[in-house]
């Protein structure tokens, strides 16, 4: 058995100290990353030069001393795998070539054949296991089907995911089987990521919140559950982590919805609710808003403790709500551990 803070907490222990990491802890707001970044000349090639995505990976993890490592990558490689053409436009963010018929789908490439496209990402992750400190846990990771579908069938991200809730709408049977093939793709991929040395995967569900009624159950959650199940099949005992972005009260219940070890948090749900209603399922991640990143002071001080304090009755791993922004301040970050770890001298 292994001692790992972060494995403990997803086998529902209650440690003393929450671990610790953050959604895009490899980013844009430190130096580091900057310089790497600029080496590798552009987004996807960081993403596909195993050496390179490594020591992004490594940098926060040398610098904070964070309890898990994850996987520099992106979610929208596994769209690209299929046969998408993607690309990155400096501050337009993500464009692929849309699904806009059945003959784009037709085009795309079967689940099995992700691994031609995906091999420099297994690497990577071989390169993380051998080289992180024996207390780090690597995760792996992938988007959900849906939020994955939203950026293949607009072609780019938009605030409120109306092309694809359209074609869910216009062409039921079109849409549920590109949802098919990203279940199928997800499996493929998370399945090498553990094998190659992933000990947690996590599934990033960022848009689920925009699904209502039965659509959140059918198009988050049940896809989400299909993978979950296929991997433990496949890897038992494997630890997963669902983050269905923006669920609001639907977050209660979720850890069996969907058979998965931690319900990721946003920033959108009350620490003492969520602690009520949805910790009693298993562990829970979350939730700092990742604006305290920019701002620090006494507020990120009296939010971190009063985090910690909800959920110091079960199972928790600290994390923001979102991802942390360019502009935060590297500072603020050692200020948030500190306060988790009470190393605080004032
Ligand atoms: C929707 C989504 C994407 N990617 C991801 C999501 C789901 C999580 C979320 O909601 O944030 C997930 C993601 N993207 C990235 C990771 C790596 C792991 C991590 O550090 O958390 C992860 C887990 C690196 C990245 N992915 C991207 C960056 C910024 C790239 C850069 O260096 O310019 C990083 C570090 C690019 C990306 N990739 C994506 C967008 C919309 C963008 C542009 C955003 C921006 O420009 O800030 C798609």
């Amino acid at each position: 058995m292994t001692d790992k803070t972060i494995l403990r907490a997803l086998r529902g222990e209650t440690l003393p100290v929450p671990p610790v990491w953050m959604m895009r802890q490899a980013g844009r707001y430190l130096p580091e990353y900057k310089a790497t970044r600029a080496e590798a000349g552009d987004f996807l090639s960081l993403c596909y030069t195993p050496e390179l995505a490594a020591e992004v990976t490594f940098q926060p993890i040398r610098r904070y001393g964070f309890d898990a490592a994850i996987l520099f990558a992106d979610i929208l490689l596994l769209p690209q795998a299929l046969g998408m053409e993607l690309w990155f436009e400096t501050g337009e963010g993500p464009k692929l070539t849309p699904i806009a018929s059945e003959a784009d789908f037709a085009a795309l490439r079967p689940a099995s054949a992700v691994h031609d496209t995906l091999s420099p990402i297994y690497e990577t992750v071989r390169i993380l296991s051998k080289g992180l400190p024996a207390e780090t846990t690597l995760i792996g990771f992938a988007g959900a089907p849906w939020t994955v579908a939203t950026y293949m069938i607009a072609g780019r991200g938009t605030p409120d995911q109306g092309p694809a809730h359209a074609m869910k709408e216009a062409n039921p049977a079109l849409f549920r089987a590109i949802i098919d093939r990203l279940v199928e793709g997800t499996i493929e991929y998370l399945s090498a990521q553990v094998e190659a040395g992933a000990e947690v995967v996590k599934l990033f569900d960022s848009w689920a919140g925009s699904l209502q009624g039965e659509d959140f159950a059918r198009f988050s959650v049940a896809p989400m559950a299909e993978i979950t199940a296929a991997l433990k099949a496949r890897h038992p005992g494997l630890p997963v982590i669902a983050f269905p972005r923006g669920a609001g009260e639907r977050y209660a219940g979720l850890h069996a919805a969907i058979g998965a070890d931690c319900i990721a948090l946003d920033d959108g749900v009350a620490p003492d609710w969520a602690a009520r209603e949805v910790q009693p399922g298993g562990c829970v991640q979350g939730n700092l808003a990742s604006s305290h990143m920019v701002t620090g002071g006494d507020a990120l001080v009296a939010e971190t403790r009063a985090i910690v304090e909800a959920f110091s009755g079960g199972p928790h791993i600290f994390n923001l709500g979102h991802g942390i922004t360019p502009d935060a301040d590297p500072d603020n970050v050692r200020l948030m551990i500190d306060t988790i770890r009470d190393r605080l001298t004032s």
